[in-house]
């Protein structure tokens, strides 16, 4: 692992029920990078998180994060720095916005300075929110605890893009001013490319692709009208 990585894959296998479906993966992170994983459904990006997180084992192959090799179970790595936001929104419906942001162990004042917008919702519960805003308070609830590595699976699902943008934005001026590592699963490919250091491709749960986010979109769009079909916006 290099001195500053705060997650390195090598040769990382895994999958579900013993059988591999992600393969060999090499992937790494530096503090306030941002690293857009893409490919299209079915590709292996959401077990490569689950992989990494620690809620999926090695079937081969290592994952080194926060300078030494895990094997331990998500809560483990959470609690050194770990931090996960997945597909289903994980907002509690019954609570209020603040009440979200202090069960989560969130400095509500923080939480404003990024979405300033969630300021005159702090009192209404979080199931009258729309999408756009519950994703706020999950992102801005995770982004104030300090994460040294943050996973987001598919932040964008079935929001506008302007409500994306706003949530990409706020997340890439985070890792840079704190130094958070984030892993992105992003299905809006532009605007993953846009706000990202560098890109990751899976293909069949191989990585086919990888490089700087400003390389990587021409190469996609190459490889889309070859072979990969479903990846861009469509
Ligand atoms: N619990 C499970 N048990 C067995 N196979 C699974 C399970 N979850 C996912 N898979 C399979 O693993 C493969 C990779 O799925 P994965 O969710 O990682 O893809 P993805 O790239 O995240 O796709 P999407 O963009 O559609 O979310 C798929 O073939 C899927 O059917």
């Amino acid at each position: 692992m290099t001195m500053s990585a705060v997650l390195e894959t090598h040769q990382l296998s895994s999958g579900y029920h013993g059988h591999a479906f992600v393969t060999d993966l090499d992937i790494s992170v530096e503090p306030g990078e941002v690293i857009a994983l893409l490919g299209p459904n079915g590709a292996g990006k959401t077990t490569t998180l689950l992989a990494i997180a620690g809620e999926l084992p090695a079937l081969s192959g290592t994952v080194e994060m926060f300078g030494r090799k895990r094997t331990d179970a998500l809560y483990k790595r959470a609690a050194d720095g770990l931090a996960f936001v997945t597909e289903e929104r994980s907002v509690f419906m019954q609570l209020t916005t603040a009440e979200n942001f202090r069960v989560g162990g969130a400095d509500a004042v923080e939480c404003l300075q990024m979405f300033p917008e969630l300021e005159p919702l702090m009192n209404r519960t979080a199931g009258l929110l729309s999408g756009g805003e519950q994703q706020m308070v999950t992102i801005a609830r995770a982004l104030s605890r300090k994460p040294k590595l943050l996973l987001i699976d598919e932040l964008s699902l079935g929001l506008a893009p302007l409500v994306v943008h706003r949530l990409l934005d706020v997340v890439r001026d985070a890792a840079s001013t704190h130094g958070i590592g984030v892993i992105l699963v992003e299905q809006k490919v532009e605007l993953a490319l846009a706000v990202s250091n560098r890109a990751y491709v899976l293909r069949d749960g191989k990585v086919i692709l990888q490089g700087p986010s400003d390389h990587i979109g021409a190469q996609v769009k190459e490889l889309e009208e070859s072979y990969l079909s479903g990846i861009a916006d469509s």
